[in-house]
């Protein structure tokens, strides 16, 4: 490579430096802009998803400047004034960024992450910020509709990495499979990095290797205490179950048979003859591992099929999010301050109403029925605003207003912390396990009308009236000027 690869200040789109000049040449560089993103549709047809990729974006932040490599290169453009570069060079992240924790369900709409800095810094930001939530989040929450089939009581490994969209989607995919309900991980850079639990088998080329399922499973007991052999490699019931058996017994105290794995076949049928041989050779501790293709779907079929299947290995069509590869998160502004010192709100108008933003400030709000300890929908409020006080609150649909309801005897929970105040770290990142705790405890909150894999209903997302006034009028605001300009 020509520079060293060293730091990620320039894993942003070119336009975003390009406008930095222009503001910084007309001299708004400076002026306070204040950022959400938010996706507005929730992946895979989920009643939910859950939010990942904090960790990355506070380890991208804290490093963000760019190095003598990034200016010689954007110098090396010709694009860049020198002293447009030098400001760049002592560029910095100086502002608040507000986040939703990790493994916080999210619903559409409603920001995940505020920025509010200066106008130069908001935009180079952006693409990093995006490309992380992004693809963490939409992880986070396939692994959860996976884990939501499997049931509590089965172990769930994410197997992905060989086929992940290369190497660091492959390790920050597989924390968030794990944030998402998974018990581990084949990768085991994963573990390093992460603290999380790794697991494996072996693959069908040991076997290879032997030439027999029965010379390949003694060398792995001859190594490993602990025991899956792979069954499919030539005949999963005639040889592969069988050599297992006689490999386990053979050894019998020397090792612990953990059971076997499946890897091909009817999967359903084959695993309750195994389950059957295993029992019957009184390995009833013995369990039955499944891998090949698997998603939420084959999953819920196998197992209303009744196979004997305790444990999962899940890769392609997790790790790459297969039947939806893209969250859809957009990073929008909602305000930026005047020449005057003033913040004044922004909107961004489609032709599509669910699709208009909502502008200013805003704080989302959990709203938490105490009654039933289930939630009732949240609520984005402006930012002065304190549902909290309210002895009944009006919640309606952000659209169609009609569809409304009142809600009493509730806790109104905000659901962003801060995670920079004015450049600073002020957020302590929790360890990995309170985050996947964190997540389970949520969902526990949920409904179980939200929680289905198919068709499950929609949970609210509704708009103070305040905020809803408030985008109304901004909306009247940009109709008028258009007008003006039409009539010009
Ligand atoms: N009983 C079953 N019901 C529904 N789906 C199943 C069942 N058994 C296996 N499957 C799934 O069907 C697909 C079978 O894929 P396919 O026929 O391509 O290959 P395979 O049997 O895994 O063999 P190989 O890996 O050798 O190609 C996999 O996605 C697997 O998870
Ligand atoms: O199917 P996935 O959900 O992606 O799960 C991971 C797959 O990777 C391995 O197969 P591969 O054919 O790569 O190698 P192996 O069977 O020889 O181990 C494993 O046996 C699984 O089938
Ligand atoms: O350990 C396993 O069984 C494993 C790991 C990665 C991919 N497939 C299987």
């Amino acid at each position: 490579m020509r520079f060293k690869d060293d730091s990620l200040a320039l894993h942003t789109d070119l336009y975003q430096i390009n406008m930095a000049q222009a503001y910084w040449k007309d001299g708004i560089h400076n002026r306070k802009a204040v950022f959400e993103a938010f996706f507005r549709k929730i992946p895979f047809g989920n009643g939910y998803a859950i939010f990942a990729g904090l960790e990355r974006i506070v380890d991208y932040l804290n490093h963000f400047h760019f190095t003598e490599e990034d200016i010689a290169y954007l110098r090396s453009t010709g694009h860049y004034s020198e002293d447009f570069l030098q400001y760049l060079s002592e560029m910095r992240f100086t502002g608040t960024l507000r986040s939703v924790r990790e493994g916080e369900l999210v619903f559409g709409n409603e920001p995940l992450i505020q920025v509010e800095t200066s106008l130069a810094e908001a935009q180079i930001i952006e693409t990093a910020i995006l490309n992380i939530i992004n693809y963490q989040t939409l992880i986070a929450t396939k692994a959860a509709r996976i884990r939501s089939v499997a049931g509590d009581d089965a172990a769930l490994f994410e197997f992905g990495s060989r086929r992940a969209h290369e190497l660091d989607a492959s390790v920050w995919g597989t924390r968030a499979a794990y944030i998402g309900g998974f018990d581990g991980t084949s990768n085991v850079r994963a573990g390093k990095v992460f603290g999380m639990p790794t697991s494996g088998t072996h693959a069908h080329a040991m076997v290879q290797a032997y030439r027999d399922d029965y010379t390949a499973f003694k060398k792995y007991a001859e190594t490993y205490k602990n025991c899956i052999f792979l069954v499919d490699t030539y005949d999963t019931l005639g040889s592969g179950v069988p050599n297992a058996i006689k490999v386990a017994k053979e050894f019998g105290d020397k090792i612990n048979f953990l059971g076997i794995r499946l890897d091909s076949g009817d999967m359903a049928f084959l695993s309750k003859k195994a389950r059957e041989m295993l029992d019957e050779a009184g390995f009833t501790d013995a369990k039955i591992f499944a891998s090949s293709d698997l998603d939420e779907y084959t999953i819920f079929h196998l197992k209303a099929q009744g196979a004997k299947i305790d444990a999962w290995g899940v890769g392609t069509k997790l790790i790459t999010a297969f039947d939806q590869p893209a969250l859809g998160a957009v990073y929008k502004m909602v305000s930026i301050e005047d020449g005057n010192g003033e913040m004044q709100d922004t909107i961004k108008i489609s032709s599509n109403a669910e699709k208009v933003t909502t502008p200013g400030l805003k704080k989302v709000f959990r709203i938490l029925n105490k009654r039933t300890n289930k939630l009732e929908g949240d609520y984005i409020s402006m930012q002065d605003e304190n549902p909290a006080a309210e002895k009944r609150l009006k919640m309606f649909h952000p659209v169609h207003t009609f569809i409304s309801k009142y809600v009493t005897n509730f806790e109104a929970i905000n659901i962003h912390e801060t995670i920079y105040e004015k450049g600073r770290l002020v957020y302590e990142l929790p360890p990995l396990d309170a985050i996947k705790q964190y997540a389970r405890d949520n969902l526990d909150l949920l409904w179980d009308e939200y929680k289905r894999i198919l068709n499950p209903e929609e949970y609210p997302v509704d708009l103070s009236q305040k905020c809803w006034d408030n985008k109304m009028r901004n909306i009247e605001e940009v109709r008028q000027k258009v007008i003006r300009l039409e009539e010009d």
